[in-house]
């Protein structure tokens, strides 16, 4: 079994994009569609799409313009400065804007209140807010927020990793989102691997990275 840690993935996320020159943008895209795919869009029509602005957070916006696209019930919540936003993330949004009003910013205590009434509407919750960037113990507003959406008991599916969760498996970050299923992106990280309870929620999904790009860092 292949397994990769952050650092690894890392590399070869950036080996792909920088040195082959596949577009992030198409991995994203991927990304997002393989999500979707493990969506039974029978039974899922009503979806929070909690995000932070980076890359996961791009794949979240993707997932969500796609959902749009069918007309499924959005509600998209952002944590974090735009300002500083990934370039994926930008163009997914600007999309996203010209698709739905239903788009807020979570900052305050206010924000917080009506997310948490308004968690109540959907019967899904896609976590885009950390995946393989998280370096740190996630604390302030993203952890209240991953503390609600554990709370809420709604079914929650996790981009790449459950947010807060580290993809090395060795620290502990505190809290991290109890996802219902994971939808990790091409090779399997080491610290899901290593979890019991986890693993086994876990499906992992190709996304376009080449097999050169993989064994340039990795013994295949
Ligand atoms: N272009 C790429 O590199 C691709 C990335 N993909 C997705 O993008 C993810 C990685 O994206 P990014 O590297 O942008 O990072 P993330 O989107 O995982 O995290 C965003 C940013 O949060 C910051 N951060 C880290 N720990 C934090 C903490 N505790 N509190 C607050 N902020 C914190 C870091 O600056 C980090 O860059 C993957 O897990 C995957 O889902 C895939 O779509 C494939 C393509
Ligand atoms: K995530």
């Amino acid at each position: 079994m292949l397994l990769v840690d952050r650092e690894t993935m890392q590399n070869i996320d950036s080996y792909a994009i920088n040195e082959i020159k596949i577009p992030s943008l198409c991995l994203v895209e991927r990304a997002a569609l393989s999500v979707m795919e493990n969506i039974n869009l029978d039974i899922r029509h009503s979806f929070a799409l909690i995000v932070s602005c980076g890359n996961n957070g791009a794949d979240g916006l993707a997932l969500a313009r796609n959902l749009l696209a069918i007309s499924k019930d959005c509600d998209i919540y952002i944590i974090g400065n735009k300002n500083k936003a990934s370039k994926d993330f930008i163009i997914n949004y600007n999309a996203c804007k010209n698709l739905t009003e239903n788009i807020y910013s979570i900052e305050t205590i206010e924000d917080m209140n009506f997310l948490r009434k308004n968690l109540d509407r959907v019967n899904t919750i896609v976590d885009g807010i950390f995946g393989t960037g998280l370096n740190r113990p996630v604390s302030g507003i993203y952890a209240n927020i991953i503390d609600l959406i554990n709370e809420k008991n709604i079914y929650t599916i996790s981009i790449d990793l459950p947010s807060g969760f580290d993809a090395n498996g060795e620290n502990n970050y505190g809290s991290y989102v109890d996802s219902d299923l994971i939808v990790c992106m091409q090779i399997l990280k080491k610290g899901l691997y290593e979890d019991n309870y986890f693993r086994d929620k876990t499906v992992v999904c190709d996304i376009g990275l080449p097999q050169i790009a993989i064994e340039k860092f990795v013994n295949v």
